[in-house]
């Protein structure tokens, strides 16, 4: 079964909990949290405090994406504001075992993000460590924009290595996702996909993630 992931970066953030439940009762599996700093991207959206407001509004685990520079410095406030995975860009951090090692030890699943020009490879030496990879399918920094087709290969890449070494690692995509391009994704090796404006934009959720899992 393939997930979903909303990310409330599309959704109306003066009424972020009704937007929350709105996902959740339309089926979403997890609520994706961007959170962006203004340096790592060029945009500042989510803190600690956002993310511990959202915890007890709903069951869904909470899909951390940290687009920050330093995350290590970080990592321990979100974990305890309630975050259930929280994912690093590769690109952010300069030891990532030790940001893993933080993570987990904060008691959170662990993903790693890379960027649509980042190569496969460089996640290669973290993948026994992470729960999660994250392959970004468009520049990170703000929601709305288009697919980026080149990614495709990579996730087929990503999955291959996953089966190779048997590990139970998710391969989640993030970016211009519709359902369309989640099709795509989902032939390609995706097993959770993220989608902001194709869900927020319709006035019905439900449907909006229905169809993007290609039902
Ligand atoms: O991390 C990001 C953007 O940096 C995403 O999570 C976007 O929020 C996805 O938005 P859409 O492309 O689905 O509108
Ligand atoms: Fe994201």
């Amino acid at each position: 079964m393939i997930k979903i992931a909303p990310s409330i970066l599309s959704a109306d953030f003066a009424n972020l909990q009704k937007d929350i439940q709105d996902v959740e009762q339309g089926g979403a599996d997890y609520i994706h949290i961007d959170v962006m700093d203004g340096h790592f991207v060029p945009n500042i959206t989510i803190g600690p405090l956002v993310v511990e407001a959202i915890r007890p509004i709903t069951t869904l685990p909470l899909d951390v994406h940290l687009m920050i520079e330093d995350p290590d410095t970080y990592i321990p406030a979100f974990a305890k504001a309630g975050a259930d995975i929280i994912s690093v860009h590769v690109e952010a951090c300069r030891h990532l075992h030790r940001t893993v090692q933080l993570i987990k030890a904060e008691g959170v699943k662990a993903g790693v993000v890379i960027n649509p020009a980042t190569p496969v490879e460089s996640i290669i030496p973290i993948l026994d460590d992470v729960d999660l990879v994250l392959l970004m399918t468009v520049n990170p920094g703000f929601g709305g924009q288009a697919f980026i087709e080149s990614v495709l290969p990579k996730i087929s890449q990503v999955r291959s290595l996953i089966t190779e070494r048997g590990l139970s690692v998710e391969v989640e995509v993030d970016g211009g996702v519709n359902p369309e391009t989640a099709a795509r994704c989902v032939e390609a090796g995706a097993d959770v996909l993220v989608a902001g404006s194709a869900i927020y934009q319709q006035a019905d959720r439900k449907k909006a993630i229905s169809s993007i899992r290609g039902n």
